[in-house]
């Protein structure tokens, strides 16, 4: 069994500076943040997860929001070119770390934007959310990168979060789960899921049953507990405040290429 192993980036010393666009500005308390991350961190290494520091970048506040850098599928990683400007220059340091660890890179080339917070996977299906971050160029860029891999890309709209993972994410059997008021239409998805919080639309597959969630979602994760889930709940209220999920903290290299890993 492969070992599991995901790429995480520590948060930037302006981190306070972050990007908010669907919610007001409120001071963040970056110490508290920094513990938050490391407790977030703990989670992944508790359950079974080798973590990967992607070394930090000052100079760009929201760099620790790492997924939207990267996305990886079955040893190709599409390094992002972010619909917001500041969020350009993340993608160095992240495309150095998955060429060492013997990815395939592409990278997305202009007029196409795409983070990765916009593109959800779900077995063969890879869905991406247009409207906000990512653009048409974008769907199309992605399907050239991912459509040659086996994987069918399904455009999805997004104009009532920042990204289509902060509107759904999915369970292990394919089933997505959103809060309803932000999610644009269900009906694009084959089985659909309502959670009562919107931070409950959020979930990390750890491996078997295990969801990493927000404790802000305590409804949602009691929910879930109830379909045979196990939450594992985590404090991320300084970056939830700059519209970051659990979801964006990390990237999952499910199909990292051997052999691989320093
Ligand atoms: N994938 C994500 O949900 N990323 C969160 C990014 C938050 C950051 N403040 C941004 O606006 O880009």
């Amino acid at each position: 069994m492969p070992e599991l192993k995901a790429l995480v980036r520590p948060p930037s010393s302006r981190l306070a500076e972050g990007l908010v666009t669907h919610v007001e500005r409120v001071p963040v308390d970056r110490d508290l943040a920094v513990r938050q991350w490391e407790g977030y961190v703990r989670a992944l290494r508790d359950n079974g997860w080798r973590t990967l520091e992607v070394p930090a970048e000052e100079t760009c506040p929201d760099s620790v929001f790492v997924e939207d850098a990267v996305v990886v599928l079955r040893g190709t990683a599409l390094i992002c070119r972010s619909g917001a400007l500041s969020r350009r220059s993340e993608t160095a340091a992240v495309e150095e770390s998955v060429r060492v660890l013997g990815y395939t890179v592409r990278r997305v080339e202009a007029p196409a934007t795409i983070d990765g917070g916009d593109v959800l996977k779900s077995g063969e299906t890879v869905y991406v959310g247009v409207g906000g971050r990512t653009n048409e160029e974008g769907v199309r860029q992605l399907r050239a990168a991912f459509e040659p891999l086996g994987a069918r890309v399904v455009p999805v709209p997004v104009t009532r979060v920042l990204h289509l993972k902060s509107a759904v994410t999915a369970l292990p059997d394919g089933t997505v789960i959103g809060h309803p008021p932000l999610v644009d239409d269900p009906s694009h998805f084959p089985a659909f899921r309502a959670v009562p919080e919107e931070a409950g639309a959020h979930v990390v597959l750890l491996g078997g049953n295990r969801l990493l969630m927000a404790a802000s979602a305590p409804r949602s994760a009691e929910l879930l507990s109830g379909l045979g889930y196990e939450p594992v709940l985590v404090d991320i209220g300084e970056f939830e405040k700059l519209e970051g999920c659990v979801t964006c903290l990390s990237v999952r290299l499910r199909d990292l290429p051997e052999p691989a890993w320093p």
